[in-house]
């Protein structure tokens, strides 16, 4: 399915791992200045994580892949984005569900798991493809962390 390449990040950590996995959801952009993506509407989001880290846990993960899904797939998949008031709201654009505050919310559940780990890994971006030809990726700024 996915198997695609991905921009890289430059890093010096020993492990990279990357979780691929599709969500279906719907959406709307709360404001006319989004135009026709003001009407609700659907997608099959495809979403790749990269975590990296130098330590791995008792099980020789630097975290379980079926724990990544579960964090994004589980919450969002074939539901409306705009009902997950925890992360998305109608009134701030930094809260509006489109492809990029999306993606900076996925990193934001993500990474908020892995500061529980005892090996501390982190996030360095996560890209979520919106349609065949719209993409965005969040990347936390460095020393922002
Ligand atoms: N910067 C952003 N621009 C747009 C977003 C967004 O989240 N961030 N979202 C939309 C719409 O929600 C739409 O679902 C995707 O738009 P678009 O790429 O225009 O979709 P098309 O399939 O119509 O693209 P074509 O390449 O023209 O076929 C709009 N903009
Ligand atoms: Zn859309």
């Amino acid at each position: 399915m996915m198997q695609q390449i991905y921009p890289q990040v430059q890093h010096d950590f020993c492990y990279e791992l990357n979780k691929d996995m599709q969500i279906a959801a719907a959406h709307f952009v709360p404001t006319d200045a989004a135009g026709k993506c003001r009407q609700l509407h659907g997608h099959t989001y495809f979403v790749n994580v990269t975590v990296a880290g130098d330590d791995l846990d008792e099980a020789g993960f630097l975290v379980n892949f079926q724990v990544l899904k579960k964090l994004l797939h589980d919450k969002f998949d074939h539901t409306v984005l705009n009902d997950h008031k925890d992360v998305f709201n109608d009134q701030d654009p930094n809260f509006f569900p489109t492809t990029e505050v999306v993606a900076r919310t996925m990193w934001e559940t993500i990474e908020m798991h892995l500061e529980t780990l005892p090996s501390k890994p982190t996030c360095l971006q996560v890209y979520v493809r919106e349609t065949p030809t719209s993409y965005c990726i969040y990347r936390p700024k460095k020393g922002k962390k």
